[in-house]
């Protein structure tokens, strides 16, 4: 009787006890997963490591997008432990008031129904992770109707395309998994019948236990209500839940050495000197990016001296900004080799090597913070908001934070209370702020790509004259597609075909007569039909 009372407790105190357990698991799991994912994302300094398609799948899986999420999988676990040990107990009731033979005869046809119910689960999991990229894109469409994109998605009528992309991606995903399941049905429908054939045949054999006297009646409910709780530790959909979070766990475990194998810094790490203008040199340089069928960049050869302001001018996709991300790090040359100072980039600490640069890209930050987070990002905040308001002053953004209802404390986010938003062309301003006050704090190389394409163009030629103006002694590497902006730099350089092919002043350039002077000419001729625009290249 003690035995029993023991089992009776522990089947009351299981359930929550292991809830308990399980959720206390899932907090920290929860708390792991993210930091594994974000933090490893955030730590990835190359792109085209994030760009991979391969890692972006196993992202995918690490988040449970294919199996199971890890703390998902725990809950499910717990429930799986909690009906197997319900099951024992039940089952260890019927041995006892009924017989033992009963027991044994529930135990094996339970056993035989979870195996082909479980091998029948396994067989529609299996189809889950060929369906990562499908279920990938199926997303994208969705976010893209969503995301930055929602104004122009609806102007342009692409609702529909977005929606049938959508779903034409999701069925895709789908289709497979929804054969597995259908093959497997049967198979499990079978599978239960010996299950429930044995339930009834230890049934009838309790009643005529009960008819002949055998079983009082108390021990009949106990037995009877026993035998039926057998069925709901049918449960093998669970285990398998489990192992497919064990996989998640796998994916989650190799995502580190996957996505930021770069975060740990090659060794012998070199040391930069800072505090001077920066020496670049590119030695026969190639880049090609994953999945490519050919080069971006192409033996590219250039050295850009300290102190040097150097522009860089090419038709579109001549491989301007893969230049760029070669410089800050973010991609590493196919082959060739990048040095600084004459020390080899791929060995400096990127860290270190990003307190140098002060870049403005094409897509720059725009970030829900006040204008004073947004222009000190990255770098130190000011200890005096008058420091920030003379480098402001000279990049004729003083007058932008006045006109701000909180001044530089102005959140520039319209969902906050207080905040604002500003034009593309302030947003423009604000990030040269940002290179400037980078500067201030000791970045010795500018980078700008496109930097003012949101201006117009007097204004944007006004601008990246005053601004290299007050980068004078640092060394810059401005890219434009407008000569009013590029042709004031120390030296120019006409990239075509993933090579420097001129380079010179704009002066020499024009005398040389080739591809730059062509190109200074075409866009000049497109000003003379503009009255408002006065020509330029006749005074070149
Ligand atoms: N993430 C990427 N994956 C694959 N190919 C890319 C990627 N980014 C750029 N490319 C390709 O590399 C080449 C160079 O692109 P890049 O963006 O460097 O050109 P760009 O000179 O900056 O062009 P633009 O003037 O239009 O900004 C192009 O052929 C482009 O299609």
């Amino acid at each position: 009787m003690i035995g029993l009372s023991v089992v009776l407790v522990c089947r009351c105190m299981l359930p929550p006890a292991s809830d308990w357990v399980a959720e206390v698991l899932v907090g920290r799991l929860d708390d792991d997963v993210s930091r594994t994912i974000t933090g490893s994302l955030l730590a990835a300094f190359n792109l085209s490591t994030l760009e991979d398609s391969a890692v972006q799948d196993q992202l995918a899986q690490a988040r449970g997008m294919n199996g199971l999420p890890v703390p998902h999988a725990v809950r499910i676990a717990a429930m799986g432990l909690q009906s197997r040990l319900a099951a024992l107990g039940s089952l260890i009731l019927v041995a006892f008031y009924l017989s033992w033979w009963s027991a044994i005869l529930l135990v094996a046809a339970l056993a035989l129904a979870s195996q082909v119910l479980a091998a029948a689960w396994r067989v529609e999991f299996r189809s889950w992770p060929d369906q990562a990229e499908a279920q990938r894109q199926a997303s994208y469409f969705f976010e893209l109707g969503m995301g930055e994109a929602a104004k122009e998605v609806r102007v342009f009528g692409l609702a529909t395309w977005l929606r049938e992309s959508h779903l034409d991606q999701w069925m895709q995903a789908m289709r497979p998994v929804w054969h597995a399941r259908r093959r497997t049905r049967i198979r499990a429908f079978l599978a239960v019948i010996p299950l429930a054939g044995s339930i009834s045949a230890v049934l009838l054999y309790l009643i005529s236990q009960v008819r002949g006297g055998h079983v009082d009646i108390a021990a009949a409910t106990s037995s009877a209500a026993a035998t039926l709780a057998v069925l709901a530790a049918l449960s093998p959909h669970l285990t398998v839940l489990a192992q497919r979070g064990a996989r998640t766990l796998e994916a989650l475990d190799a995502i580190p050495e996957s996505v930021a194998p770069d975060a740990a810094a090659p060794s012998p790490l070199s040391q930069l000197q800072t505090g001077h203008p920066h020496t670049i040199r590119l030695h026969q340089v190639s880049y090609r990016y994953p999945g490519q069928d050919r080069d971006a960049l192409t033996d590219l050869d250039l050295e850009i001296r300290a102190g040097e302001s150097f522009a860089l001018v090419g038709v579109n996709g001549a491989g301007k900004s893969t230049l760029v991300k070669l410089l800050t790090g973010m991609i590493s040359p196919t082959s060739g080799q990048i040095t600084i100072d004459g020390i080899d980039l791929a060995r400096l600490h990127l860290p270190q090597w990003h307190t140098q640069i002060a870049v403005v890209m094409q897509d720059f930050l725009r970030l829900p913070l006040t204008a004073s987070q947004n222009v000190a990002i990255g770098h130190q905040p000011p200890h005096d908001i008058r420091a920030m308001d003379q480098v402001a002053e000279r990049a004729a953004f003083d007058g932008i934070v006045r006109d701000l209802p909180n001044g530089w404390d102005t959140p520039l986010d319209r969902n906050q209370d207080g905040g604002t938003d500003l034009s593309g062309g302030q947003w423009q301003r604000l990030a040269l702020v940002r290179a400037l006050w980078a500067a201030e704090q000791g970045a010795s190389l500018l980078i700008l790509d496109e930097p003012a394409a949101a201006l117009d163009i007097r204004a944007e030629a006004e601008l990246v004259g005053r601004f290299l103006d007050l980068a004078a002694g640092l060394t810059t590497l401005t890219i434009s597609h407008r000569f009013s902006v590029v042709r004031g730099a120390d030296r120019i350089g006409v990239l075509d075909g993933g090579r420097i092919v001129e380079s010179g002043t704009h002066d020499t350039l024009l005398r040389l007569d080739g591809r730059y002077a062509a190109m200074f000419r075409a866009q000049g001729s497109l000003y003379l039909t503009d009255a408002d625009n006065p020509p330029e290249p006749n005074d070149g």
